[in-house]
């Protein structure tokens, strides 16, 4: 534990020096960890497990794309890759990575078999802080605790095998053996974590499903629609819309501001877009916040969560999410924005 000043602002957070491999190796050393779910968060954090030396295995629906996925990450059915049931059952770690609408339907399979002195993990705090549309209650007599990295499954797995690590959230809902703080933060140091920050399970989901709805993915979809779209409705070129919204973005000016940050990036700029991206970034700062507002508003209230579940428990509901994309994917904007990427190394 350290304690740290972010910004003016003390935090206590654990790194990697302080609470070295070794040490979540000896806290986890009795324990089966049983990833229950193969989907994105599953596979980030089973191989990182699993490379990082824990006695890890994988619980998955059979005859599914993800369990044909999970054997050729090399996990054996029958010694590491088992039914969902089965694994629950050999796990003393269940590792509910499901995706939180399909939590609610395994949970009785789950529950069942959370035996005292077990430890029930989540990557989010959703199934346990919306339990009114979940009915997630754990057992007393279980460890339940929360690991939840900052950012994609994919990206958990890239930046382990370069040797870095995703920053993640932890907290403790549950300490039922007295342990549960210690397996969180082991939990944390295995899965790959950059530095752990403390969180609860109700602040980890409203700030994850604000995030992700806004600056993360929403407002980044739908702030860079509405440039492509006022540029080419202004009678610019694809390619001139796509490279001054999107292209210029990735490739140049973000990296820069995950350098180093964003005075760093505005200075790697000419003092003309300096001067006016001071002078324009307190507009966008105010026309978003009431937006921003009543995003949080819908995650505290449970609507958001009431959307997911309903969405995500109904029929077909992953073919509708594919036709949205693809929709996406094919439409003026993202299409340049392939043609734009075969063009990047030539
Ligand atoms: N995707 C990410 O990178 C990410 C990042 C941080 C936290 N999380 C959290 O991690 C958890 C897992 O997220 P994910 O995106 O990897 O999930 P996902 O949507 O990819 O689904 C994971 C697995 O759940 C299985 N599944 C879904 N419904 C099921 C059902 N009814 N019965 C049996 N299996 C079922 C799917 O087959 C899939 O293999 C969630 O709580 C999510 O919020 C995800
Ligand atoms: C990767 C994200 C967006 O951070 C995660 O929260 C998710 O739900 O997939
Ligand atoms: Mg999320
Ligand atoms: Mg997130």
């Amino acid at each position: 534990m350290a304690t740290i000043n972010f910004g003016g602002v003390d935090e206590t957070v654990i790194t990697r020096e302080e609470f070295p491999l070794a040490q979540a190796r000896e806290a986890l050393k009795n324990e089966v960890i049983a990833v229950i779910g193969y989907g994105v968060q599953g596979p980030g954090q089973a191989l990182n497990l699993r490379d990082n030396g824990f006695n890890v295995i994988v619980g998955q629906r059979k005859d599914s794309a993800s369990w044909e996925k999970a054997k050729s990450d090399g996990w054996v059915e029958g010694q590491t890759l088992f039914s969902i049931e089965e694994a629950a059952e050999r796990g003393t770690i269940i590792a509910n990575l499901l995706s939180d609408a399909g939590q609610i339907a395994v949970w009785p399979t789950l529950k069942a078999r959370l035996t005292p002195g077990k430890t029930l993990y989540f990557s989010h705090g959703f199934g346990i802080t919306f339990k009114d549309h979940t009915s997630i209650v754990p057992p007393a007599d279980v460890d339940v605790i929360l690991v939840a990295p900052k950012g994609s499954g994919t990206s958990l797995r890239r930046l382990f095998l370069a040797g870095g690590g995703l920053n993640s959230s932890f907290a403790v809902y549950q300490d039922a053996t007295g342990k549960a703080y210690e397996k969180a933060i082991a939990m944390g140091i295995g899965v790959g974590s950059g530095y752990l920050f403390e969180t609860d399970f109700q602040k980890e989901v409203y700030s994850d499903l604000t995030g992700e709805r806004g600056v993360l993915m929403g407002a980044l979809a739908g702030i860079i629609e509405a440039q492509y779209q006022v540029l080419r409705q202004r009678g610019h070129s694809p390619s001139e819309a796509f490279n001054e919204t999107v292209e210029e973005l990735t490739q140049s000016l973000v990296p820069l501001v995950g350098e180093n940050g964003m005075d760093w990036m505005f200075s790697n700029c000419s003092v003309t877009a300096q001067r006016g991206a001071l002078d324009w970034k307190g507009k966008f700062r105010e026309a978003t916040m009431p937006v921003l507002n009543e995003l949080y508003d819908s995650v505290a209230s449970g609507k958001e969560a009431e959307r997911t579940i309903q969405r995500g428990s109904t029929p077909g509901y992953r073919q509708e999410l594919e036709e949205e994309l693809a929709e996406l994917r094919e439409s003026e904007l993202w299409q340049t924005g392939a043609t734009v990427r075969k063009l990047r190394s030539k």
